[in-house]
């Protein structure tokens, strides 16, 4: 896709997430991988509702600054993105958001697993059993994001994750994909995910495989 194009895909797909309340107060970030070896990300602290072309920042894979409107630093969390195109190749969208569902789930998380409730829906996760059993890895947050980067770095290293994302423990899901519509699908099935293990939970019914 045309780089501004690309822009307007994250700044659309940002304004969304932000209606839905997954990036208010400017939290999350979001990327695009250009070349091989490149990708634009959310500049850090901007308003996910109002991202304008200016709000983008192309960086290496080494998450050194290529490309950025003056005052523009790349997200805080770029560390992160570089993991995932790192170790996925398949991943060309990343999607970083902060859900109440989300944040509520790491708390069942179990030994950095949260398993996923077994839904047909996991279909389109890339997993088209009837009756699944995926863990989503789930990471401890750190005020030093190198240190989470590192973490996921190590984890992604042993074996990518059985899903396209992985959570940060009282922070945030992170998805990806292919393109803008494949990674705002993936997150928005795990958003679907988080929401239905919260109900569930509020209804005292197991849904644990
Ligand atoms: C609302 S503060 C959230 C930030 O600390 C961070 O977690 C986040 O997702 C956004 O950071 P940013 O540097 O703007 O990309
Ligand atoms: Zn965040």
């Amino acid at each position: 896709m045309h780089h501004e194009n690309l822009r307007q895909g994250l700044a659309l797909a940002a304004r969304s997430f932000y209606e839905r309340g997954w990036m208010l107060g400017t939290a999350g970030n979001l990327s695009a991988r250009m070349a091989e070896e490149t990708f634009w990300i959310t500049a850090s602290g901007r308003p996910k509702d109002l991202l304008d072309t200016e709000d983008f920042v192309s960086v290496n894979l080494q998450g050194e600054v290529l490309l950025a409107a003056s005052g523009r630093k790349p997200s805080a969390e770029t560390s992160i993105h570089q993991v995932i195109y790192q170790h996925i190749p398949e991943a060309r969208v990343v999607f970083h958001v902060h859900s109440i569902e989300a944040n509520l789930c790491g708390h069942f998380a179990r030994n950095g697993q949260l398993r996923l409730p077994p839904l047909e829906m996991l279909k389109g996760l890339g997993i088209p059993d009837s009756e699944p059993e995926i863990d989503l890895p789930v990471f401890a947050n750190h005020q030093d994001v190198a240190r989470i980067a590192k973490e996921m770095d190590t984890v992604f290293a042993q074996a990518i994750p059985p899903v396209p994302g992985a959570l940060i423990h009282q922070h945030g899901v992170t998805a990806w994909g292919g393109d803008l519509l494949s990674a705002r699908h993936h997150l928005e099935l795990l958003e679907y995910c988080f929401r239905y293990l919260v109900q569930a939970k509020a209804l005292a019914i197991g849904v644990q495989a």
